[in-house]
């Protein structure tokens, strides 16, 4: 059912840091900030050859990352994305082999403009999943 990785999420306790560190000691092409208040968090994409990463920054006094990173201050990755073709026949069959969808259970516009939806990391092996329709 998943297919391409879409991109790997790490939340960063310092956004311009984490950019120019890309940009500079890697030498990534790093986006703009981009606010997500439907998230309630800022990103940043790096465009890698064969995937992206999303930097996440706190946004708004309900952030979902908040907790993440205060229980590692220095940082860390967050959660992994994985395009479906289908988002509602993915969470429809996740659902019913008993995984968690987070929030209220119903696709979210995400960065990309793409329906998303999350799935407990307790359900998978300690890792945060996010599914974007491709
Ligand atoms: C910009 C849009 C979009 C995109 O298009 O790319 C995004 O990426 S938005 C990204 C941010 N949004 C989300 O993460 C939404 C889904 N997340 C959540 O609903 C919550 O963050 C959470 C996963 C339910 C965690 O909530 P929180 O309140 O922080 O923690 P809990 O105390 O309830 O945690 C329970 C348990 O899970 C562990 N945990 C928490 N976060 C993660 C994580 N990212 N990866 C792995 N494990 C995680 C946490 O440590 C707790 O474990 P125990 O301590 O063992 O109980
Ligand atoms: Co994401």
């Amino acid at each position: 059912m998943i297919g391409r990785l879409n991109h790997v999420a790490i939340a960063v306790p310092d956004l311009d840091a984490a950019c120019a560190q890309y940009r500079g000691a890697l030498g990534a092409v790093v986006g703009a900030p981009q606010d997500e208040p439907d998230h309630g968090v800022t990103v940043v994409f790096v465009e890698l050859p064969n995937t992206k990463i999303e930097f996440l920054y706190p946004l708004g006094d309900n952030s979902p990352i908040t907790g993440f990173l205060e229980k590692n201050p220095a940082g860390g990755i967050h959660h992994i994305c994985y395009e479906v073709d289908d988002i509602m026949a993915a969470r429809d069959r996740l659902q019913a082999e008993g995984a968690r969808v987070l929030g209220s259970g119903e696709p979210k516009i995400g960065a990309h403009g793409k329906l998303v939806l999350f799935l407990h990391p307790k359900d998978f092996n300690g890792c945060l999943i996010e599914l974007e329709e491709a």
